[in-house]
């Protein structure tokens, strides 16, 4: 039989491992999907110096791989969302399969692009789009179909978790940290992506669809990222036996679905709280499951390689079949899915941290405490100590029971407006797993 052509679009990062690994391994994937497969063509306006290209035909523009009626499967991996999309929906329009690592792309512009796929029965295989080499979308979407999913709580940005755990362990500073990740090729084009949290919601949204078998719904992701967290919160976060690690959660609840990125305490004894440096991990909870936990590494070339090239092998094994068969891309049937409402965040509700800089007398903890009493906020302990180099300013560390965010929101602005407190609260939301 013919070898499978694929073309592949972009060669940084991702681009270079995909193509070293299909080199590399060529027999063993070969003997995995059933054909040969061929590199017969790659666009790129830069070559990783890693990926040894060879004599494969290079060209600058990424349509003449699209349009190249030799090509089966187009691999997108030049990243962001307007070429990428344009060239995807070019392809699928061609009648090619599609493979790629972009979950910008998947996030802001997966319904169209499946509901084009769907139409014109091609596959779009997006593995490398979340968590890097860990196949968390196969788990879900096929190992984990027999469950209704409760919630997914996931360390989902390498280069945040590489920035955290560098400045937690060796005490770096986050700008440094920050640009070893991208020497590494961890970080995105734009690293704000990274450090605020949009990558984190691009790759939740993505995850919460095939969790819950609803469309992709970015803009309604809450937000936030790692650049407003101090040294200060790290070191009292370990004193009450936590780590902060930057989770996205998204949780079914009787209200609807949170779909929420933000630094998050977690219990240190917790698998999750020992996720470090560029590795990610995924724990997923079912009905019938319980609970279940994906590790490996995030982002980096060979690692996210192993997702795209799987996703082709894939592709390959089924291109014959017929596509009512297949996997849904959303896991759930496109006719199937679900209008349950994504949750504004001040109708989430967490557990919270709060560092409150007051004044230390008896006074402003019973202003606190009557406070957090009036909207029936509970405390669960509450901590003044001084750490190493604080000048003798103490702060008042609380950690409180679950609460609206609406509720919390309306506690501190109360908390601000006391006169025995100086400056703004400090609030980190806190999660169990368990
Ligand atoms: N770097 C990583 O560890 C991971 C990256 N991803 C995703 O993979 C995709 C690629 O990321 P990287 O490989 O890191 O990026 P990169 O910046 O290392 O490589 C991008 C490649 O696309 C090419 N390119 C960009 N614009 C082009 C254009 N207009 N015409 C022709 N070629 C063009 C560049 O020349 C380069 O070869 C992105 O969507 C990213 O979010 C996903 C998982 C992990
Ligand atoms: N920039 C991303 C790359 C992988 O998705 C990350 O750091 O996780
Ligand atoms: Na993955």
């Amino acid at each position: 039989m013919n070898p499978v052509k694929v073309g592949i679009c972009g060669l940084g990062t991702v681009g270079g491992g995909t193509f070293n690994v299909l080199q590399r391994n060529a027999q063993e994937i070969a003997r995995r999907a059933g054909r040969e497969i061929e590199v017969a063509q790659i666009a790129a306006r830069s070559i990783n110096p890693l990926c040894q290209t060879g004599s494969t035909l290079i060209t600058d523009d990424v349509f003449e791989v699209v349009n190249n009626p030799d090509i089966d499967i187009v691999v997108e991996l030049i990243g962001g969302y307007t070429l990428a999309r344009d060239l995807v929906l070019k392809a699928i329009e061609n009648g090619k399969h599609v493979v790629t690592a972009n979950k910008a792309l998947i996030a802001v512009h997966g319904n169209e692009i499946f509901t084009k796929a769907e139409e014109k029965g091609v596959i779009v295989a997006f593995e490398a789009s979340v968590a890097g080499g860990i196949p968390v979308i196969k788990t879900i979407r096929e190992g984990l179909s027999g469950n209704r999913i409760n919630w997914v709580a996931g360390i989902i940005n390498g280069t945040g978790n590489f920035i955290l755990t560098e400045m937690r362990e060796k005490g770096r500073a986050f700008a440094d940290v920050l640009k070893e990740a991208q020497a590494l090729g961890y970080a995105e084009a734009d690293p704000t992506f990274d450090i605020e949290g949009i990558d984190a919601a691009h790759k939740l949204t993505i995850l919460a669809s095939i969790a819950f078998g609803i469309p992709l719904q970015f803009e309604k992701a809450y937000t936030e990222g790692i650049t407003k967290l101090t040294s200060e919160d790290v070191l009292y976060a370990d004193a009450l036996g936590y780590r902060i690690k930057h989770l996205g959660v998204a949780k079914r609840t009787p209200q609807g679905i949170e779909l929420r990125v933000h630094p998050t305490l977690i219990p240190a004894e917790r698998l999750l709280a020992n996720v470090n440096g560029v590795m990610n991990a995924v724990m997923v909870n079912g009905d019938a499951v319980g609970s279940t936990l994906y590790y490996g590494a995030g982002a980096g070339m060979e690692a996210t390689a192993s997702a795209v090239v799987a996703d082709i092998v894939d592709v390959v094994r089924v291109m014959t079949s017929d596509p009512e068969n297949r996997v849904p891309h959303l896991a759930f049937q496109p006719s199937s899915l679900s209008d349950v409402a994504v949750l504004p965040i001040d109708q989430c509700e967490t557990a919270y941290y709060l560092r409150i800089q007051a004044e230390d007398s008896p006074g402003v903890l019973a202003q606190v405490a009557t406070i957090l009493s009036e909207r029936e906020i509970n405390i669960e302990s509450i901590m003044q100590k001084e750490l190493e180099h604080m000048d003798g300013k103490i702060p008042m560390i609380l950690l409180t029971h679950k609460v609206s965010e609406a509720k919390m929101n309306d506690a501190i602005t109360a908390l601000e407006a006391l006169e025995g407190v100086e400056g703004k609260v400090v609030r980190i939301r806190v999660e169990q797993l368990n």
